[in-house]
Parts: C-alpha cells; sequence; structure tokens
C-alpha cells in the first residue's frame, strides 16, 4: 500500500455481461489487486449501469490489498431495451464488432493518462478480445469459469478425440482421460446433437477457436478438487488453478461486488434460525423452471417442515418467460418458516449457520461456492454444465445427492420426491456423511488459497509472469516502464498434491 495508482502494473479485464460471468472475472480481478496490480474491469454498460446501481461502484479506483481496482464500462452500440441483446447469436457478433473499436480505444485513454495496459484478461463467449491483445502486442490471458472436467470434455468435442452423442447415437456414454464414465445426460448439454441451446454450444466453443492466443488458461478451480483431470489438462494446455476465487484470505470482499440486482436482506431471518435448520435454495441467474415444477417444489417445501429460503429471480423482460407464482395461500402456510426474496446475498447465505444444505441448479460459481462453504447439496441440474456439475458434486465429490438429471430427461420432480430430497439431505446419516465430507473441501479449499497454498502459488506466479512481461511490452513500445521489482522464482509451498479422503456408504 501507499503507492498510487499509476505506478502499478496494469491489467484490463474484460467480461461477457453474464452474472455467471462477472462473478469469478471480478473475483479474479481482486485477487490480482490485493497481490498489488491495478485492475480496471469492464463489461458493456447496459449491466454496468445495473452494477453500479447495486453495488455502489465509485468512479475513482478504490484501494484492494496491495493494489486498486476500478471499472470503466463500454457501450456496446444498441438501446437500452433492445430485445436483440437476448438472442445470443445477434448479441455475440454486435459486442465482437463493437468491442474490436472500443476497447483499443480504452487502452489508448488509459496509456494517455499514464496507466499503460500491460494484459488483457477475458472469460469465455468473447474470444476475440485476444485477438484485440495481439493486433496492440499485448499479452492475454483467459479465465474459465466452468470446472476443468467440462473443460477437457469441451476440448474433446471440439478436436473430435471421442465420441460423442450423436444424431446416429444418442445414447452413449462418454468416456475422457482421467475422468469418471459420464452417461450419455451427464456430458454438457450443449453438446447434445438436440439441445435447445445451440447458442451456447456456439458460444462456448468459440473460446476454442482461440485457445492458441492466451498464454495462460486461468481456471476457478483447485487442483486439489480435479487433481488428475487438471494434470492431464495441463500436459495440453497452459493452465493454472486459481480457485475457489471468492475465497481471498488477503483481502475480504468487502464492498466491491458485481451482482446486477440488490440482495434482499435475508441474513437477520437467518440470524433467527436455529443451526442446520434452513434449506437454501437457488435456481441461479438464467435458469427458469416451469410454473408446474414450481408449484410441486413449494409444496416439497411445505410438507417437509424444514426452513426454507427461496431465491425467486423475476426473468428478464425480453427474456420469453413469463414471471412464475407461488401457489395460493403458499406465504401464509409457511409463515415464519420460509423467506422467499428475488435475489440474495449468497456468499453470506452459504457461510450461515443456520443453513444445513442447498437445493441448486449446480452452476460452477453456485458448485464452487458450495464446496468452499463446507455446504451438502441437493442436485438440480437442468442444462450446460450443470449436469455434468451435478454429477461430480453427487459422485466424485460426494456431498451431494440428486433431485433430477436435467431438463432433457423433461419429467416432473414431485412434491413427494422434493420432500424426501430435503430430508435427506439434512437429518440423518446421508446428511452426517455429506456434511463430513462437504467439511473436508472447504479445508482443502481454504488450504489451496492460503499462502503457499497451490492456488495462491499458481496466481502468484502469474502475477510475476505479467509483471515480467509488462517490461517486455513497455521496452518494445519505447515507452517508460512502471516500476518493477524483480519477478519471484515460485515458491514451493506447503501445499499437498494429496488426495482428499472422503467418507461414502454407497
Ligand atoms: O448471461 C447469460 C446469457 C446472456 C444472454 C444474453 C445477454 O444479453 C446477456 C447474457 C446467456 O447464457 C448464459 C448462460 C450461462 O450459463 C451459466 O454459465 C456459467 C458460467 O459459464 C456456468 O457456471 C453455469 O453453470 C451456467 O448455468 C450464464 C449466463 O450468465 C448466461
Ligand atoms: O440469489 C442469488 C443467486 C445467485 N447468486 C450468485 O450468482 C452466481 C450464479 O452463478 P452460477 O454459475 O452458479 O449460475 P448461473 O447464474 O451462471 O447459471 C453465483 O456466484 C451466486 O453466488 C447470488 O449472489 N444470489
Amino acid at each position: 500500500m501507499g503507492c498510487d495508482p499509476e505506478s502499478l502494473v496494469h491489467v484490463l479485464l474484460v467480461s461477457f455481461p453474464g452474472q455467471g460471468h462477472v462473478n469469478p472475472l471480478l473475483r479474479l480481478g481482486k485477487r490480482l489487486a490485493s497481490k498489488g496490480l491495478l485492475v480496471t474491469f469492464t463489461t458493456p454498460d447496459s449491466i454496468g449501469k445495473q452494477m453500479r446501481k447495486a453495488s455502489n461502484i465509485g468512479d475513482d479506483p478504490a484501494p484492494f490489498g496491495d493494489g486498486f481496482i476500478r471499472f470503466e464500462f463500454f457501450h456496446d452500440g444498441w438501446d437500452e431495451d433492445e430485445p436483440r441483446r437476448q438472442d445470443l447469436d445477434q448479441y455475440l457478433p454486435q459486442l465482437e464488432k463493437v468491442g474490436k473499436v472500443l476497447i483499443p480505444d480504452m487502452i489508448r485513454r488509459n496509456a494517455d493518462r499514464g496507466r499503460p495496459v500491460s494484459c488483457l484478461i477475458n472469460n469465455p463467449f468473447i474470444p476475440w478480445v485476444s485477438d484485440v491483445a495481439d493486433s496492440l502486442g499485448l499479452p492475454s490471458a483467459m479465465l474459465w469459469v466452468q470446472s476443468c472436467a467440462c473443460f477437457a470434455a469441451y476440448y474433446h468435442y471440439y478436436h473430435g478425440l471421442v465420441p460423442f452423442p450423436s444424431e446416429s447415437a444418442m445414447e452413449i456414454d462418454v468416456q475422457l482421460p482421467c475422468m469418471p464414465l459420464l452417461k450419455h445426460d451427464e456430458v454438457p448439454s450443449f453438446l447434445y446433437p438436440t439441445t435447445p441451446y445451440p447458442f451456447l454450444r456456439r458460444a462456448i466453443l468459440g473460446q476454442y477457436k482461440n485457445l492458441d492466443k492466451p498464454f495462460c488458461i486461468l481456471m476457478d478451480t483447485f487442483q486439489e478438487l480435479e487433481l488428475e483431470i487438471i494434470e492431464y489438462m495441463s500436459k495440453i494446455c497452459p493452465i493454472k488453478t486459481v480457485g475457489p476465487l471468492f475465497k481471498n484470505p488477503k483481502a475480504p470482499n468487502a464492498n466491491v461486488r458485481g451482482d446486477f440486482m440488490k440482495a434482499d436482506d435475508c441474513l437477520g431471518w437467518l440470524d433467527s434460525k436455529p443451526a442446520g435448520s434452513v434449506v437454501y435454495v437457488s435456481f441461479g441467474s438464467v435458469v427458469y423452471l416451469k410454473q408446474d415444477q414450481w408449484d410441486e417444489i413449494a409444496y416439497g417445501l411445505l410438507n417437509s417442515s424444514v426452513n426454507f429460503l427461496w431465491v425467486m429471480k423475476p426473468p428478464h423482460k425480453d427474456s420469453g418467460y413469463t414471471v412464475l407464482t407461488l401457489p395460493e395461500g403458499f406465504q401464509e402456510k409457511a409463515g415464519d418458516k420460509g423467506m422467499v426474496v428475488q435475489w440474495s446475498p449468497q456468499e453470506q447465505v452459504l457461510a450461515h449457520p443456520a443453513v444445513a444444505a442447498f437445493v441448486t441448479h449446480c452452476g460452477w460459481n453456485s458448485s464452487m461456492e458450495a464446496l468452499a462453504s463446507g455446504m451438502p447439496v441437493v442436485a438440480f441440474p437442468q442444462w450446460g454444465d450443470q449436469v455434468t456439475d451435478a454429477k461430480y458434486l453427487v459422485d466424485v465429490f460426494k456431498v451431494g445427492i440428486r433431485m433430477c438429471r436435467g431438463e432433457a430427461e423433461d419429467k416432473l420432480i414431485t412434491r413427494d420426491v422434493v420432500e424426501k430430497c430435503l430430508l435427506k439431505a439434512t437429518v440423518g446419516e446421508k446428511a452426517a456423511e455429506m456434511k463430513r465430507n462437504a467439511l473436508k473441501w472447504k479445508a482443502a479449499a481454504e488450504a489451496a488459497v492460503a499462502e503457499g497454498g497451490s492456488s495462491d502459488r499458481n496466481i502468484q506466479a502469474f502475477v510475476d509472469e505479467v509483471k515480467r512481461r509488462s517490461v517486455e511490452v513497455a521496452l518494445a513500445k519505447g515507452s517508460k516502464s512502471t516500476t518493477v521489482e524483480a519477478p519471484e522464482v515460485v515458491r514451493g509451498g506447503a501445499a499437498t498434491n494429496g488426495k482428499v479422503e472422503l467418507v461414502s456408504s454407497s
């Protein structure tokens, strides 16, 4: 601390405007800032506006650990209420067209103000950021925001290395190296020939066309969690695991947040509940269930008599989803046992002692947050990587039970099944066993991000590499370089490469 932002090495983070993308990239930004970099975070201003409103984001660089973080948003060229934004096949090319002009402008403006950018970092869906970096003679890195297992699955699909379900063989299982056999419906569902979301397949695979450009692929996972597949894929790609990113031991999260909407206050309500008595139910930011499924969950919650905190987020006005409703008299019947909110402070909810289990759609952020908080899960995946994450949470990490297999199954999960799962996850031997395993992952996650742990060493090595390259960039541009201490050699650390021992009755 004590230095001004202009004297620090500056990295620019460019994010796709989705909550599940902004959260991990911003968390990476905070981690890099805490290690002494100046970080600028950017995403289209359509989302930037929402972020500013929800989280009091100011205009000045905010001190963060040994560095600073600041925000600068860019206009995606469309009107505020442009409905085409909901169609990725139209929106992604628009973002690329505009971004390829505005990001270089932003970089030039920053250089003029004494803040030359030394490295660009993007997340998936916007792989052209590496092209922008190349064209300006800057290094780039990519933050992969799903599991390494899913990264491996897409990689093998993209390069045609193993057979995947196809029109002629729909129900084949998939064996990838160093991974458990995936049943056909446990493969990331965008790869399935009949997926209703081919645009998400195109968006995610777009990153693989450009995979040789970033000098480093950062991942929000940790070595001990996905040991074999990380080692295997690291031989093929320059992977560095840096997760769980939401745990930042050096600089607690404080007030720099990327929520698109303000979280409702539910922590006081949680405080009033006994330890381990509440089920937290959330399906993330993009999954919407059908009304009949919503009703079954509502009755399952009521019939089980557990306390519950349920997130019911309003759909985007152009998404085509109709607003879900609760059964008549639901709130009265639930009384003080239940709280329904539009958006929750999920990190804090998962860390709260009152919460016993998490009914989740198994998005990767939610999965990592649950694991690293020692929270057992009830898996309710719908599509994409969620179905693969559910398989891992239940069968590999052994912290969860399954409530469904995914949207493709098109099966209504009845209130009886919901009730049974809720009870199984909160009371009895299975619940206790999952909790023990979850606590082991929590400890492993904390060790990974603690000083000298696997993720901490990887972040430090990355920061050193960015600093080293910043000197090269400055020399190549013939400009004054920012002061950089000599990069440290990667320290060997106290991290274990050992396996986490799990308990399992099955
Ligand atoms: O925001 C979007 C949009 C979108 C569309 C139009 C627009 O104008 C803005 C955004 C489309 O698909 C998504 C898909 C996502 O899947 C989620 O992606 C995460 C990160 O890859 C995974 O961890 C989760 O499991 C998975 O559910 C997450 C998202 O945030 C989005
Ligand atoms: O009520 C909520 C629901 C979700 N989240 C956060 O939103 C992100 C959702 O990402 P995930 O990958 O789980 O799912 P997606 O929304 O991308 O499907 C996670 O970081 C959650 O902590 C939150 O803060 N409050």
